[in-house]
């Protein structure tokens, strides 16, 4: 917009002048008491808000349309426009109006951006809300392959948490990658450069997308990302951090510090430290699998803010809210180091132990949120209530270290005995692992009992900080410093004598009265105050003949004359200006009390961040009491055995939870399960990932006994859901997530598959389903749990020593089906689809007419078609020879006796001697030794897919 200050009003000039600074941002102009938005603002503000637009005044012969929010009302405003991911600059008045010639100063002071919040009313409680910044280099192609590297930084602004992270590869591999990052961060706001945008739109992300801010190019110069991180951290070398030789990420940093800071349009005193994020410190989740698994949100996406049943929701007993951002970090951000894990099962053993939980936890329950009131310290907004809770929270630190204290290390030691004897030898494997656990054990206690130690000391009460906050803020201080009695007495002599004046009018004014009386002899003389006309003497007209020469009228009352005498003008004075001079001295102590409370904000953010791990600690120490829930085992060896297990969502639902054993090890890593729908398979595979999971964030797991080995990423292809945002059917988003776990998975993986190969034809989806698994089996070599339909996959244990057939039971019941939901060995024997059909209500004829006509498939499939009935018994044609060449495996003893009949069958033949009869008959004889008893699924589980699919049509 252009600025033509001879035809526009000074108003609108100004305006049009810091709008040219902030062409994408909603300017919220400040005008008194409320803030104005005007032009295409004014119609974006009304429409997403739904306040009246209005119009005022014209520029370039149009009205300029406008609307408005009182300045008191601002956060709930600017909370919405944050959700909806608008940014909002807010223009104040920097000038005093009262003394300014002409229109007053304004100055954009504040950006608000979705990523850079700090305000308590603006930001919800149990989530981080980061900001990143993103940069993608394409190097130049390199032997056909195009090459990228990707650097991320990304800042917690309510916390202060810097980090980056920086990976390199073929930009298909990287897109992926970086997808999965994308998803972990769960970034508010994602700022690029105007040239990452196009190559990041291979993405195809649309979430994402949207929340991006484009920036200038220039804004990622490594040079002076450097220098940014330099300065911010007080540092002249990053290597400390571990971030040397990292320059996309830092380049990348720079412009987040740029773009940080300007929106707060001050420095961030609060970003004193930065971590470096490697590729293999966390356990693997891509997205599919966090949303599969439920931890923070459902399948349908409901978040455990709308009291949608989740992992997070379950364990959040958590007293404080950084409590709970901590549990959802941990539960997404579960370490691959299992040194870690350990050390908070042994401080929860030893919560435990101690019974000490409860106690802290209503300690705990005082405590606010120290590390958001520290991040408006260092940003000077903190507000005087902030400062009240933040001095009431720390006086609590001597009673939880105390109660920390109870926790000795000879209660660690008991739990992990009583853990030991409980793990027992329920299974099979179970022993084999556990000398090995034992040791491990060992280690963990030294390193368990040290987290206890090391948080209890991290919540020494910081005397100096608490004193200076107990010194300078009164017991209940006002919401805004504006309305004054925000500081202590005794804290300042001015300030003290300043309220003195005001607080002893009372008393003069008594005596002045007593004087006047006395003087003038009108006994019902009265000394008032009222806000318009200050201090008056007033007499009612029957004495104003008594009134002295001194008096001075100042209003005529029906009934009474008001008076001024110099001496009560001079009081006036001084008590009116030294209310105002109070005010005044309060601001003054109040923003220098923020400064004086700059040097502590590192010591606040470390007890910060210990109370967040206590709080997390004791809820998860606490849930696992209430819920018999035991100490897993982490060990070295490759291993999944877990003994009784429950899925921790669903137990909380129903009555009667049936548990359930899993043994997966290096001999035995998948496990095939079959079992009538409903009948828990689905259950059963989450609650495997999820004990893993719990086992490897540090809590206890819902089972009688856990022993785990490495694991490096979970992978879930469960369900079948359209991705119609993203353009992709259901069978597209089944096979892009089964290709996803077929090159990402490794031996340390764990894998779960359910009814893969359903999005499509029977056929189709048997054999790429025989397929993945073959894949599972043979190269990755993942601990895999396969649930399937296709009964035809039950042969794999046969062929394959690794995996393992298990099924849900069910038993029939008259015409209906019990469901036992216990894991059994073996394949199971029905499908009892039908039956399933009619518990669900499907009407009886339908389900009559369904009977009929599977008889009639059954009887067609014994005689001619391959497998149609996925579930009846294997057939007596079963070949399974022909899967196990599939498998490499040598020929069959049958397949090699037909071979030897046939051969012997030929060398009987003189083909000289015969006449044309003889050598039909021969044929014939020849054709029916090699022919087959009947067609075989054979043909079905030939992972060609093509091939069967002109089966499958011929059949049809
Ligand atoms: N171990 C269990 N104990 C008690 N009830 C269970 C158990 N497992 C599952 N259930 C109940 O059975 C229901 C169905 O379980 P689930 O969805 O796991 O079945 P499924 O075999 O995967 O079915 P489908 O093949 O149709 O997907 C669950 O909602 C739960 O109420």
């Amino acid at each position: 917009m252009t600025v033509e200050k001879q035809k526009i009003s000074p108003g609108t000039a100004q305006y049009l002048n810091i709008k040219a600074d902030y062409p994408t941002t909603l300017v919220f102009f400040r005008m008194g008491d409320f803030y104005e938005l005007f032009f295409e603002d004014a119609e974006k503000a009304s429409r997403l808000l739904g306040i009246t637009l209005t119009a005022r005044g014209t520029y370039n012969g149009a009205p300029i349309k406008m609307c408005g929010i009182p300045y008191h009302a601002a956060d709930q405003y600017l909370a919405k426009l944050v959700k909806v991911g608008e940014s909002v600059a807010l223009a104040e008045q920097i000038g005093d109006p009262a003394t300014s010639k002409g229109i007053v100063e304004r100055k954009v002071v504040r950006v608000i951006t979705p990523g850079t919040l700090s305000d308590s009313n603006l930001l919800p409680e149990k989530l981080e809300q980061p900001l990143l910044a993103l940069s993608l280099t394409q190097h130049k192609q390199h032997k056909q392959r195009q090459t990228g590297t990707v650097g991320l930084a990304w800042l917690s602004m309510a916390s202060g948490a810097l980090k980056l992270m920086e990976f390199s590869g073929e930009i298909k591999s990287i897109n992926l990658r970086l997808k999965q990052e994308l998803e972990r961060i769960a970034a508010a706001e994602v700022l690029m450069g105007e040239l990452a945008g196009p190559l990041l739109n291979t993405l195809q992300e649309p979430t994402f997308l949207n929340k991006s801010t484009t920036v200038p190019d220039w804004h990622f110069d490594i040079p002076a990302g450097e220098k940014a991180l330099h300065l911010q951290l007080s540092v002249s070398t990053l290597s400390g951090f571990g971030a040397e030789g990292l320059s996309a990420a830092v380049g990348a940093a720079g412009a987040l510090l740029r773009y940080a800071q300007s929106t707060q349009g001050k420095g961030l005193q609060h970003v004193r430290a930065l971590t470096v994020e490697t590729e293999n410190e966390f356990i693997g989740l891509d997205g599919a699998t966090r949303r599969n698994l439920e931890l923070t949100e459902t399948i349908r996406g409901e978040d455990s803010a709308s009291g949608a049943p989740t992992l997070f929701s379950l364990l959040d007993h958590c007293r404080t809210a950084m409590g709970s951002r901590l549990l959802r970090h941990w539960l997404h951000h579960a370490k691959r180091a299992q040194s870690v894990a350990q050390g908070r099962h042994a401080a929860i053993g030893a919560l435990i132990a101690a019974d000490a939980g409860s106690a802290l936890s209503s300690t705990l329950a005082a405590i606010p949120d120290i590390e958001r009131i520290t991040t408006r310290i260092a940003l000077l907004s903190a507000r005087p209530r902030d400062l009240a809770g933040l001095r009431d929270g720390l006086q609590q630190l001597d009673a939880i270290r105390a109660d920390i204290a109870l926790c000795s290390t000879a209660s660690i030691n008991d739990i992990a005995l009583d853990e030991e004897n409980n793990a027992g030898s329920h299974l099979v494997r179970f022993n084999e692992v556990s000398a090995a656990a034992i040791a491990h054990t060992d280690v963990a206690q030294a390193d368990n009992a040290s987290l206890l130690r090391t948080l209890r000391h991290a919540l020494t009460t910081p005397v100096v900080c608490l004193t200076l906050i107990q010194r300078a803020i009164a017991s209940e201080p006002a919401t805004m410093v504006r309305d004054g009695g925000v500081i202590a007495h005794g804290y300042d002599a001015e300030l003290d004598e300043l309220r003195g004046l005001s607080e002893n009018a009372g008393q003069f004014l008594i005596d002045l009265e007593t004087r006047e009386r006395a003087r003038t002899g009108i006994t019902n003389l009265r000394v008032e105050y009222n806000k318009v006309h200050g201090f008056y003497i007033e007499v009612t007209h029957g004495q104003t003949d008594k009134v002295p020469d001194d008096y001075r009228r100042r209003q005529t009352l029906k009934n009474a004359e008001r008076y001024i005498t110099p001496e009560l003008k001079a009081f006036e004075d001084k008590a009116l200006s030294a209310q105002e001079r109070a005010l005044i001295r309060e601001k003054v102590l109040y923003e220098q009390l923020l400064l004086d409370l700059a040097p502590h904000i590192q010591t606040l953010q470390s007890i910060a961040q210990a109370l967040a791990q206590i709080d997390t600690l004791v809820a998860l120490a606490l849930h696992a009491a209430r819920n018999d829930w035991r100490a897993p085992q982490l060990v070295a060896e490759p291993a999944i055995q877990i003994q009784q297990g429950r899925h921790p969502v669903v137990e909380k639902q129903i009555e009667h939870f049936i548990a359930n054993d899993c043994a997966l090890s290096a001999e035995h890593k998948l496990l095939l399960i079959t079992g009538p729908n409903m009948g828990g398979k689905s259950t059963f595979m989450r609650q495997v990932a999820l004990i893993t999971l719990l086992a490897y964030v540090g809590s206890y797991v819902p089972a009688t006994g856990a022993i785990i080995g490495p694991i490096d990423r979970i992978f879930t292809r469960i369900g079948a859901a359209d991705d119609l945002a993203g353009g992709r059917s259901t069978f597209m988003v089944e096979m892009t997530e089964s290709a996803a776990i077929l090159n990402g998975a490794t031996e340390n993986s764990l894998v779960l598959m359910d009814e893969v190969g359903r999005g499509t034809s029977t056929f189709d989806g048997l054999a790429l389903a025989w397929a993945i698994a073959k894949q599972l089996i043979e190269v990755t070599r993942s601990f895999t749990l396969f649930a399937t339909h296709y009964f035809e996959l039950t042969q794999l244990p046969d062929i394959h020593a690794s995996a393992t057939n298990v099924h849900l039971s069910a038993v029939e019941h008259k015409d209906s089906i019990v469901f036992l939901h216990a894991v059994q060995p073996g394949p199971a024997s029905q499908s009892y689809g039908l039956q399933v059909a009619q518990l669900a209500g499907v009407p009886a004829a339908v389900i009559k007419a369904a009977r009929k006509h599977l008889a009639l498939l059954e009887s067609q499939s014994v005689q001619a078609t391959p497998q149609f009935d996925l579930f009846a018994p294997p057939s007596a044609h079963y070949d399974a020879s022909q899967e196990k060449a599939d498998f490499g495996a040598n020929a069959s003893p049958e397949t090699s006796t037909l071979a030897s009949e046939l051969v012997e069958a030929l060398a009987l033949i003189d083909p000289d001697t015969l006449t044309p009869r003889e050598a039909l008959e021969h044929l014939y004889h020849l054709k029916q030794l090699s022919l087959p008893p009947a067609p075989t699924i054979t043909e079905a589980a030939v992972p060609a897919t093509k091939a069967l699919s002109v089966t499958a049509a011929k059949a049809a």
